[in-house]
């Protein structure tokens, strides 16, 4: 898997292509607007990374096809579900190529910046087949990038992509300065609302507990660096979210995956109870405050659900 290209010129996909061509692969990065109709960036690829955001992979996918190599691996570095179809990203991707195609995920607690200086990092890999899972952990690992195989593609995606949706809540808990056991409890619940989510879908809930559950929604909680988290900061002060887009280049996943999960939830019957009032405040028809105080008088219940 000599040749690889990285679609998606943002902050993760420059790092993954960054880490990729420190590890003596020949890398291309493709960014929007780039030369993709012309092929160039795809031409003899063994992999392909696809690291766009959710909203744009089908049609940055659909436009790779004729492309791709037919035996190429797609690895999908996005974290989201498309709206329109309540598609995970990996869905969409076979959606587009076929189910023949090797098809891997991978997610974790992997800030951009931090990949990009090789800084030590972990991550889960998921794929269709345990040989592409193998060839990806093979290929990507370096002494300071370390992958965890799974076959549970479900866990892994949901994972990545909902704790995106309790960062947004972590950040406007903390703009609240509400203390220290209120985003404890947010990060635990929020993890066990995940889980639920995932679990109904098809996916193990051990995966939660693991790179793409728990330790993702732990940094993207806490960790400075997320855009998740500080567009939850500037709805605590009250800010709308309009406003606060408007200003930001980089995308937050979690605004459109709130709505999205919310609608899976609805599908397969889970209750999202932080999902549901994270959906009310980004939509302004209630504050943050509001939420938690609506979260803390819901009924009591066992703190493990029994399937
Ligand atoms: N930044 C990070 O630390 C990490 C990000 N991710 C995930 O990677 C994905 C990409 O995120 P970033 O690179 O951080 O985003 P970014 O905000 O840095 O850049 C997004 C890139 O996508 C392009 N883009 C936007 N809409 C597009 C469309 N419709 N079609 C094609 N290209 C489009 C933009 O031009 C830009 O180059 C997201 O799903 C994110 O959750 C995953 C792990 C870490
Ligand atoms: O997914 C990430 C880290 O694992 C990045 O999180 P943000 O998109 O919130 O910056």
């Amino acid at each position: 898997m000599q040749r690889i290209a990285v679609l998606g010129g943002g902050a993760w996909g420059t790092a993954l292509a960054v880490h990729l061509a420190r590890l003596g692969r020949d890398v291309t990065l493709w960014a929007r607007d780039g030369a993709l109709r012309s092929g160039r960036a795809l031409h003899a690829a063994a992999c392909v990374v696809s690291a766009i955001p959710s909203h744009g992979t089908r049609d940055v996918i659909r436009r790779a096809r004729g492309l791709l190599p037919p035996e190429a691996t797609v690895v999908s570095a996005t974290k989201g579900l498309e709206v329109e179809t309540l598609l995970r990203v990996s869905e969409v991707i076979e959606d587009e190529l076929g189910s023949d195609r090797p098809i891997a995920v991978l997610s974790g607690p992997s800030f951009a910046a931090e990949l990009a200086r090789g800084a030590p990092t972990a991550v889960a890999v998921a794929g269709n087949c345990e040989a592409t899972v193998a060839a990806v952990q093979r290929e990507f690992r370096s002494g300071y990038f370390r992958l965890y195989a799974t076959q549970d593609l479900v866990g892994v995606e949901i994972g990545g992509a909902m704790k995106n949706v309790i960062a947004i809540a972590a950040g406007a808990v903390e703009s609240l300065g509400l203390g220290d056991n209120c985003p404890s409890a947010l990060i635990t619940r929020g993890l066990a609302e995940i889980s639920r989510l995932a679990s109904a879908l098809g996916g193990q809930r051990e995966t939660l507990a693991g790179l793409s559950g728990l330790g993702d929604l732990v940094l993207t909680c806490t960790g400075q660096l997320s855009r998740n988290r500080s567009v939850g900061i500037e709805l605590g002060k009250g800010r709308p979210l309009e406003e606060i887009l408007g200003k930001m280049r980089a995308v937050a996943e979690g605004v459109r995956t709130t709505e999205a999960a919310l609608a899976l939830g609805g599908r397969h019957g889970v209750e999202l109870p932080i999902t549901a009032q994270m959906a009310d405040v980004l939509a302004g028809q209630k504050t943050p405050r509001v939420a938690v105080e609506e979260l803390m008088l819901r009924r009591q219940r066992s703190e493990v659900e029994v399937e």
